[in-house]
C-alpha cells in the first residue's frame, strides 16, 4: 500500500454502508477511489446567456434568482418547485421535483450557474432539474464520476477533494524522471489531481494524456514482455521442406496473400523459436489452407499437429475439408469431438499417441488429459478468442513449446489487432480468391417479406441454397422475434412446401447439428433455417442467399461474418437484411452494409458506432480493460507508449531495476483481471 493510503472508511461521510457501495465500482481505499477517474466533465467555464443557449444539450447559464414559489403537491411522492432566475439577457423559469433541499439553499438575488437544457420558446426558457452550483465557488470543470446506485457524482466529487489531500505528497510516479522529460508528460500527482479537479480544460488535457500514456505504456510492457519471454524458449528447429507437392495436390492456386501467410509460417518453424503468428483475414479469405500448409510442413518434419475450433460444426468442417486435402500426402487426420463414441476415440487415442496420426481436429474435447501425442509440434487455433488462456496452455503443456498459429476472421484495424496481439506476430490475407463477386445487400422491411421469398424460390429453383438466420430459437424468449424452430416449420409448411427445408439451431443435439449441416453441404437441404451457430466458418460455396431475420438485432461484425457464409463460390451473391427498426443509429448500421463488402471497413465503422469496449470483449483477447484510453482515437499516444515500452525492455528485459519497481506493480495489477 502506498504511503499515505488509507481504508475508503477513513473518509468524512463513508461509513459500512457507502464503503459497500464505493466496494461495487471496485474501490477499497483512497488510492483506488483516485484511480476512478471521472467519465466526463461539466465545464462551467463558459456559460451562455439564457437568450442565447443552444437548443440541444446541457448548458451552465449564470443567472440570479428573482423568486421562488412554494412546494406544489402534484401527486402522492412527487412534488415541484418553480424557481425564476434571470441573467442580462432573459428570464427563465426552473422547475424542481422533490429537490426541495436545493431549492431552499436558493437565496433570491444570488447568482448561482444552472446546468441543463433551456428548452421552451422565444418568450419563456425553461429549464427542468438542472444541477447547481455556486457561482464563483469554483467555476472550473466538474468531474462526472461513472457512479452505482446510491452514490453521487457529487458524494464522491466530495470524497475525491478529501482523498487529494491526504494523499498529497504521497504519490509517487512509476515513469523515471528522465522518461517524463524525454515523452513531455507531467509528474503522477499533478496528473491525479487535475484529471478529478482541473481548474481549466488545458490542465485536464496535460493530465489525461499522461494518465493515457501510462495506461499504454503498461498495457505493451505487459505484452512484449511475455512476448521477449516465449522468444526466449527453445524448440527444435524444423527443416525447410519444399511446399510444391502441397500446392500442386490444390484444386486451384492460391492467391499472393495465402502464399505470403504461409511462407511466414514457414519461415517462423524453421527458426529455434516457437512460432507465435496470427492468421488475419476477412471472411472466406481461405485461412483454412494457410493453415493446411503449416500442418503439411509439420508433418514433413515428423510433428503431429492439433486443431481447435470453437464449435462441433467448425471442427468437423475443418476436418472435412483438411481431410481431403492432407491425406493423399500422406498426412492422417482425425476427429475428436464430445460426441466421438467411446470405442472410436479409444482407437484414436492410441494411434494418436503412438504417432499414427498427424493432425487432430477436435473441439475442447482435444486438451483433455487422456490425450497424449507422440510429438505435437504444431497447434493451430481458430478464433482465439473463444479459448480462455488456461486453456490454450493445457493444449500446448502437450508438446514441447510447441509452434502456434491462430486464425482469426474477425477483422481488427491493423493498430488494434498490434495492441491486441502484440505477442503474436500477424499476417494479413488482404486479397480474396479470384472471381469472388461483391455480395449485393439490401435492407427490406417486413411488407417486403414475401417478395424476398419468392427471390430465393427463383434461386432455389435453379439448383442453388440459401440461408434465413432468425435470433432466437424458441418462442417466448422475446415476443417480437422470430424464433427459428416455429419459422422453419411455417416455411416449410406454406411458404416453401414444394422444398426441402432444414433447421439448425444451437440447442439440438450435436449429432443433429452434424446431420443438418452435412445434409445441407451435400444440397439435400435447399433451405437452411438456423440461428447465428452459422455464424463462423461454415463454408458451402453453393448458398448463394442469406436473409436475416431482426437484423437489428445484430452487430456490424456479426451481420458482416454471416453474410460472409454466402459469396463463397463464383456465382453472384445477395444479403437480404430484414427489419422494421426505424431508430437513426440502426438505420445507420444497415446502410453500412449495404455499402461495402469489405470486412476491414465494417469492423472499423463498428468500432466508431460502439466503441472498442463493445466490439468483441476485449477482456476475451486477453486485453485489460483500459479507464482512459481509447484504441481507436489515441493512436499517437500509443505509438509513443509503444517506443518508451520498447526503450525500457531494451535496458531492463526483465524488469528488474530498482527504478522500474512501480512499473511491474501497475503491470502485474493491470494484467491481473485478465483471463
Ligand atoms: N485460392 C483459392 N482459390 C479459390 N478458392 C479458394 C482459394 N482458397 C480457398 N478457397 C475456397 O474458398 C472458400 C473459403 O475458404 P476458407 O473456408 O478457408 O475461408 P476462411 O478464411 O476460413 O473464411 P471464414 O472465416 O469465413 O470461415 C472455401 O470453399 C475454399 O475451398
Amino acid at each position: 500500500m502506498a504511503d499515505g493510503n488509507k481504508d475508503i472508511r477513513y473518509l468524512k461521510g463513508v461509513g459500512e454502508k457507502r464503503a459497500k457501495l464505493y466496494e461495487k465500482l471496485g474501490i477499497t481505499d483512497l488510492c483506488s477511489l483516485l484511480g476512478h477517474y471521472p467519465r466526463t466533465y461539466i465545464d462551467l467555464t463558459r456559460p451562455v446567456s439564457i437568450a442565447g443557449a443552444p437548443p440541444d444539450g446541457a448548458v451552465p447559464i449564470r443567472a440570479a434568482v428573482v423568486s421562488k414559489t412554494g412546494e406544489q403537491r402534484i401527486r402522492k411522492g412527487l412534488s415541484l418547485f418553480k424557481v425564476v432566475v434571470t441573467d442580462h439577457s432573459s428570464d427563465m423559469v426552473i422547475t424542481f421535483f422533490n429537490t426541495k433541499f436545493t431549492v431552499d439553499a436558493l437565496e433570491v438575488e444570488q447568482e448561482y450557474i444552472f446546468y441543463g437544457k433551456v428548452e421552451g420558446t422565444f418568450t419563456r426558457k425553461t429549464m427542468a432539474s438542472p444541477l447547481v452550483f455556486r457561482s464563483g465557488e469554483r467555476a472550473g470543470l466538474i468531474p462526472v464520476y461513472p457512479l452505482t446506485e446510491g452514490l453521487s457524482s457529487k458524494l464522491i466529487r466530495e470524497n475525491v477533494r478529501q482523498a487529494l489531500a491526504e494523499m498529497e505528497g504521497h504519490i509517487e510516479d512509476p515513469l523515471p524522471k528522465e522518461m517524463r522529460e524525454a515523452f513531455h508528460l507531467c509528474h503522477k500527482s499533478y496528473a491525479v489531481q487535475n484529471i478529478h479537479l482541473p481548474p481549466d480544460r488545458a490542465a485536464m488535457e496535460i493530465a489525461r494524456d499522461r494518465l493515457i500514456f501510462e495506461e499504454l505504456l503498461l498495457c505493451q510492457l505487459a505484452f512484449l514482455r511475455m512476448r521477449n519471454r516465449s522468444k526466449r524458449l527453445k524448440t527444435r528447429p524444423m527443416e525447410p521442406y519444399d511446399l510444391a507437392p502441397f500446392y500442386e495436390s490444390l484444386p486451384f492456386t492460391l492467391t499472393g496473400a495465402q502464399r505470403r501467410s504461409i511462407e511466414e509460417a514457414c519461415r517462423d518453424m524453421t527458426a529455434g523459436t516457437p512460432m507465435n503468428r496470427l492468421v488475419q483475414g476477412d471472411v472466406g479469405s481461405g485461412k483454412t489452407m494457410v493453415a493446411a500448409a503449416a500442418v503439411y510442413f509439420a508433418a514433413r518434419n515428423g510433428a503431429q499437429s492439433a486443431l481447435m475450433a470453437p464449435t462441433e460444426i467448425l471442427a468437423l468442417q475443418h476436418f472435412e475439408t483438411l481431410a481431403p486435402v492432407l491425406e493423399p500426402l500422406g498426412v492422417k487426420a482425425a476427429l475428436l469431438t464430445g460426441s466421438t463414441r467411446a470405442a472410436k476415440r479409444r482407437e484414436l487415442l492410441k494411434s494418436l499417441q503412438a504417432g499414427e496420426i498427424q493432425l487432430l481436429i477436435g473441439t475442447h474435447a482435444i486438451i483433455e488429459e487422456t490425450v497424449t501425442f507422440d510429438r505435437l509440434g504444431l497447434v493451430v487455433t481458430d478464433e482465439q478468442h473463444r479459448f480462455g488462456v488456461a486453456q490454450r496452455v493445457r493444449l500446448l503443456s502437450k508438446g514441447e513449446n510447441p509452434h502456434v498459429l491462430v486464425m482469426s476472421a474477425t477483422p481488427i484495424p491493423r493498430t488494434l489487432a498490434q495492441t491486441i496481439y502484440c505477442d503474436l506476430d500477424l499476417s494479413v490475407i488482404d486479397e480474396l480468391p479470384p472471381g469472388r463477386q461483391k455480395i449485393e445487400t439490401y435492407c427490406i422491411g417486413s411488407d417486403k417479406r414475401m417478395r424476398a421469398f419468392g427471390f430465393i424460390q427463383k434461386h432455389l429453383d435453379a439448383g442453388k441454397q440459401a440461408y434465413i438466420v432468425c435470433p432466437l430459437v424458441e418462442a417466448g424468449e422475446a415476443s417480437d422475434l422470430k424464433p427459428a424452430t416455429e419459422y422453419a416449420k411455417l416455411l416449410a409448411d406454406r411458404y416453401f412446401s414444394g422444398y426441402t427445408v432444414g433447421l439448425l439451431h444451437g440447442k439440438m443435439k450435436p449429432k443433429d447439428k452434424e446431420a443438418a449441416i452435412t445434409r445441407f453441404k451435400n444440397g439435400e437441404i435447399q433451405l437452411l433455417v438456423s440461428t447465428t451457430v452459422v455464424e463462423v466458418g461454415v463454408d458451402v460455396p453453393n448458398a448463394v442467399i442469406m436473409m436475416i431475420e431482426n437484423a437489428e438485432r445484430f452487430g456490424l461484425s456479426q451481420l458482416h461474418q454471416l453474410r460472409g457464409r454466402v459469396g463463397r463460390g463464383r456465382d453472384q451473391a445477395y444479403c437480404i437484411l430484414l427489419s422494421d427498426a426505424k431508430g437513426e443509429q440502426t438505420r445507420k448500421r444497415l446502410q453500412v452494409m449495404c455499402r461495402t463488402t469489405d470486412g476491414f471497413a465494417i469492423a472499423k465503422e463498428d468500432l466508431n458506432l460502439r466503441g472498442p469496449g463493445d466490439f468483441f470483449g476485449l477482456r476475451q483477447h486477453g486485453l485489460p480493460t483500459l479507464k482512459l484510453a481509447d484504441l481507436l482515437t489515441d493512436t499517437a499516444t500509443l505509438s509513443r507508449a509503444q517506443e518508451a515500452a520498447r526503450q525500457i525492455l531494451t535496458k531492463d528485459p526483465d524488469l528488474t531495476a530498482p527504478e522500474h519497481r512501480l512499473l511491474v506493480a501497475g503491470v502485474e495489477n493491470m494484467m491481473q483481471d485478465v483471463d
